[in-house]
């Protein structure tokens, strides 16, 4: 392994690389896709003495990154994940005081913030993948640069404030595929620094015309990768779950067809809704004499090393979420598929080249590559600015007035405002009310934190936690289960409340739990599989729930506070939560928002499909052929008139 890093292009440019970013206080670096920053820089810091004693954080755009890359980092540091090398992502953490170097999510970054506005306890923080232009990486470049107004200021400038007893702060910005002037312009002139070169050639392959069925071309690309030539893993870029699972079962079907002398594949789907433990099943080697088949969204893009990858085929296609925002005011996230950008192109031909030469196979022609633009709009420019414009209020900071690298969108701003406003967070003058500050506590959306808020008040917190945790995890807890949907259908109705959804789960949850202290791991498992649960979803929930008790134990809420056989004081929480996805019934039997113009059906999915309550919640929006509320629950009109803003004298 030591070995391995000596090789590594940035090796190379070792010496002068740790001396610039000695004499800056912030450094760009570009280099190539597996040159080695991800994994060497945040070494080279450490083993220089640059870091002094403080730590070092660097920020990744996606969980799966931040661990793998701590626990790469601690094999090559020859020490366990959590000691020295650690990381830190939403709902899960793995640091002590020994730690000096963390990979976290620059939301977790951001979430610091909140309690650390100095970011006292790191010495040097590194912006990874600085290219992909998060709403959170945006939010965290432009407090660092606060930061070192304050903590970088010559001793006599600093004044007697916390500041003046910290040390500098060095940032540094990391990409393969960067505007790196853009960075250089808003940190005033900050040096640039290019790592040359790559460790092993990728050669790029484009088709000679389009292919609109970019599945069943990734498909027969992927049957000529394998019958052709030689061993070595093939990794797939395609743009969500669906299409994934449409070519994992096309996939399986065709497998079953070949002749027997054919080597066999072994098929990995990987997207963020698949719990951890499964995402990590594309890190196992394959069985030998077996080809590992990855088919994965954007997830796999930056970042990652997966061992054994030798193949790219890449659709040119993903996801990308969007805010649709309204004149009302209202608005609402939703994800589209469109073409990438030439910066998604090399970073998803770099997964190629890690451990050795490889192949990149796009399925799209070259005309159409140099018609892509080079690189994504940022999410501040596109995306649901509400969670963000909480925790900017709590740094006592206005989205408007921050120095951004690009301003978001007016209509965005009001959104947020409104939302926020609605929740109780801000009162009518835009200050962070005591509310407001309690939710942004949570690391939980702020219509979740605000029922868990609300919990409070009604005495259910137990409850309220149960069916926020489930909502919270990252799969979902029923599975659709297409070959036997009577017998799906059967077992979800033993646990259907009347009322709907969310006490739907949480009647799951209750009997989740009572298996859980009878049985062991596998009896649970047996259950689950028997009643078509997701057992990853609830054990996923289990665990978020725990760590949402610990807040509230910090926030003198008590959690075990709880509202027993009725269960009516949890819709009154997520009432106060999901007031502006609440919905009237019309005579024809569809819904109208109470704050929005459209008309809203019920999910198919939902237990009140063919119910017509009077009102509903919801928790959100689906597009297809209609405008559906997914997860719903009817409620009383008056927990809606009850809802503080709304009720003026409650106001
Ligand atoms: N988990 C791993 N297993 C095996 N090799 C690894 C692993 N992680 C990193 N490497 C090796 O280290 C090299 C450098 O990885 P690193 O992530 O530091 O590169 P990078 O320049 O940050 O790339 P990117 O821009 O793609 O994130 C890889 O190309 C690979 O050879």
């Amino acid at each position: 392994m030591q070995a391995q890093r000596a090789a590594l292009p940035i090796a190379t440019g070792k010496d002068a690389l740790i001396e610039a970013i000695r004499e800056n206080d912030v450094s760009i670096l570009v280099g190539e896709t597996g040159s080695g920053k991800t994994t060497q820089v945040p070494q080279y810091l450490l083993e220089s003495g640059i870091a002094g004693k403080g730590m070092i954080a660097v920020t990744q755009p996606r969980k799966v990154a931040a661990t793998s890359l701590a626990a790469r980092v601690a094999a090559e540091q020859n020490v366990s994940v959590g000691s020295l090398v650690g990381y830190s992502v939403r709902f899960d953490e793995a640091s002590s005081d020994e730690t000096r170097i963390k990979y976290v999510t620059d939301g977790m970054l951001v979430r610091e913030l909140l309690g650390d506005p100095l970011l006292s306890r790191y010495s040097v923080v590194i912006v990874d993948e600085a290219h992909e232009r998060t709403l959170r990486t945006d939010l965290l470049v432009t407090n660092l640069k606060k930061i070192q107004r304050k903590r970088n200021a010559p001793s006599d400038a600093k004044g007697k404030g916390a500041a003046a007893k910290l040390n500098p702060l060095k940032v540094i910005v990391m990409s393969a595929t960067l505007d790196a002037e853009k960075f250089s312009r808003f940190f005033d002139g900050a040096q640039i620094m290019y790592v040359k070169g790559r460790q092993h050639p990728v050669k790029i392959y484009h088709t000679a015309v389009g292919q609109p069925d970019y599945v069943d071309a990734a498909m027969r690309t992927f049957w000529q990768i394998h019958t052709d030539q030689p061993p070595g893993d093939v990794l797939i870029f395609l743009p969500g779950q669906e299409d994934i699972e449409g070519l994992e079962r096309s996939l399986q079907l065709y497998m079953d067809r070949l002749p027997k002398e054919t080597p066999s594949i072994v098929v990995c789907p990987m997207y963020a809704a698949l719990p951890p433990g499964q995402q990590a099943a594309i890190f196992k080697p394959a069985p030998p004499g077996f080809r590992k088949c990855i088919l994965a969204t954007n997830i796999a893009e930056t970042s990652i090393t997966i061992p054994g990858i030798k193949y790219v085929i890449d659709t040119g296609k993903c996801k990308e979420k969007r805010y649709i925002a309204r004149d009302t005011g209202t608005g609402f996230d939703t994800l589209l598929t469109r073409d990438i950008t030439k910066s998604s192109a090399a970073q998803r031909a770099g997964r190629a080249g890690r451990e050795g030469p490889g192949h990149c196979f796009r399925l799209y022609t070259e005309e159409a590559f140099d018609a892509m633009e080079a690189s994504a709009e940022p999410e501040i420019r596109r995306c649901s600015l509400t969670s963000s414009m909480l925790q900017l209020r709590c740094l006592n900071q206005d989205l408007e007035d921050v120095d951004f690298m690009d301003k978001p969108d007016r209509e965005a701003i009001g959104a947020a405002l409104k939302t926020l406003y609605l929740l109780g967070a801000l009162d009518n003058k835009r200050n962070l009310t005591k509310l407001g500050r309690d939710m942004a506590a949570f690391p939980l959306e702020p219509p979740l934190a605000r029922a868990v808020v609300a919990s409070r008040e009604f005495g259910c917190t137990l409850e309220v936690l149960d069916v926020v945790a489930v909502l919270s995890a990252s799969s979902k807890l029923f599975f659709d289960s297409t070959d036997e949907r009577e017998a799906a259908a059967d077992a979800r109705r033993k646990f259907r409340h009347r009322s709907g959804d969310h006490l739907t789960v949480l009647n799951v949850v209750r009997a989740y739990q009572e298996i859980a202290a009878a049985e062991k791991k596998s009896g649970r498992k047996e259950w689950c599989r028997k009643q078509f649960l997701n057992e990853r979803c609830l054990a996923e929930a289990m665990d978020i729930r725990n760590q949402l008790r610990e807040v509230c134990e910090r926030m003198q809420i008590d959690w075990k506070a709880s509202c027993g056989e009725d269960e009516q004081p949890v819709l009154k929480c997520l009432v106060r939560g999901l007031v502006q996805h609440a919905a009237y019934l019309q005579p024809d039997g569809s819904y109208k928002q109470l704050m929005g113009p459209s008309i809203v059906k019920i999910h198919p999915s939902s237990s009140l499909c063919d119910k017509k309550a009077p009102v509903i919640i919801y928790d959100e929006l689906v597009y297809t052929t209609h405008i559906y509320g997914r997860g719903v629950s009817a409620v009383l009109r008056s927990y809606i008139a009850d809802v503080p803003v709304l009720n003026v004298k409650g106001a």
